[in-house]
């Protein structure tokens, strides 16, 4: 049977993006994936039914398409174990940082594509950003939005420095999402919820509110505003939240994410 895509590494990443390619259809035997880790690829075949290997071998020369799923610090040493094998594919980063000039140094190819997925990709509501080097053809990048669109959404950025934006914004993004449930959920339970009802009521308002934000044609301000009476409880919160600057603390942390993504790339990129 060939092999269509091939994933370096089989972890949280390249399994989110795995699960939405077999949901659509994708046969598991097109699939191959490098993990180096004997617990790692027995779960995937356990639980993915496709074949993991330990080591890159021939067997990769098939893919037509190679993910690569491994964390920024380990991405050289698995480029150099594994460039040999795979031909002429196309190659999808979903690495933090590593710049596209590294990568296609280390895989000597062109046919470079970094994108920026996030976790919501494991229950088909992800967003992802990507950047295509310019010798990536229109196919390419169509064979990789039918990749990505099997996890969620997606969005092209013409610069490849905005990939660090992305990557402070909607791959950190869903830590940032529940880092405020668990805030809401602590603060229901002090209030006098059970924890349970506090966390049922803090997950349904972010459900139901990122929902209107997306069906409306108003502005996030706007429904803010609209849930803000004059004097009110809501208008009580958010007073206590802008005496203590909430959204200029929040634009600086995502800003430190920035640039650690940007980090990344010169520490673990090529020289
Ligand atoms: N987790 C997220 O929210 C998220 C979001 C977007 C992008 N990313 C990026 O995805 C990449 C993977 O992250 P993850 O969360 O899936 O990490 P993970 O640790 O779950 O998966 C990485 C896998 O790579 C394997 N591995 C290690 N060395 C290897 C080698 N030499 N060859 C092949 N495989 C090897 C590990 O055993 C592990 O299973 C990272 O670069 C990260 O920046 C993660
Ligand atoms: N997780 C990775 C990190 O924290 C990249 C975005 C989400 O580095």
């Amino acid at each position: 049977m060939t092999t269509k895509i091939a994933f370096i590494g089989g972890g949280n990443m390249a399994s989110a993006i795995i699960g939405g390619l077999l949901k659509q259809g994708l046969n598991s035997a097109d699939i191959l994936v490098v993990e180096p880790f004997a617990e790692a690829r027995e779960r995937l075949t356990r639980e993915l039914g496709v074949q993991a290997m330990e080591a890159a071998d021939r067997r990769l020369a098939d893919a037509r398409l190679v993910v690569w799923a491994v964390k920024p610090q380990t991405f050289r040493d698995a480029a150099a174990a594994v460039q040999a094998h795979t031909g002429s594919a196309l190659h999808l980063s979903v690495a933090a940082g590593i710049r596209s000039d590294s990568i296609a140094q280390w895989l000597g190819s062109e046919r470079v594509v970094r994108c920026m997925p996030n976790t919501p990709a494991l229950v088909g509501k992800g967003m992802t950003g990507l950047f295509a080097r310019a010798a990536v053809t229109a196919a390419d990048r169509e064979q990789v939005e039918q990749v990505i669109r099997t996890t969620g959404d997606l969005l092209w950025v013409a610069e490849e420095s905005q990939l660090d934006a992305v990557t402070a914004l909607s791959g950190s993004g869903p830590a940032y999402v529940f880092y405020f449930i668990e805030a809401m959920t602590a603060a229901g339970a002090q209030m006098g919820l059970s924890p349970a009802q506090a966390q049922q009521l803090a997950i349904g308002t972010f459900v139901g509110a990122a929902d209107l934000a997306r069906a409306s044609s108003e502005p996030p301000e706007v429904l803010r505003q609209r849930v803000t009476s004059k004097g009110g409880t809501t208008y009580a919160a958010l007073t206590s939240m802008e005496d203590s600057r909430i959204k200029e603390h929040f634009i600086v942390a995502m800003e430190k994410a920035r640039v650690r993504a940007q980090e990344l790339g010169d520490e673990f990129g090529a020289p």
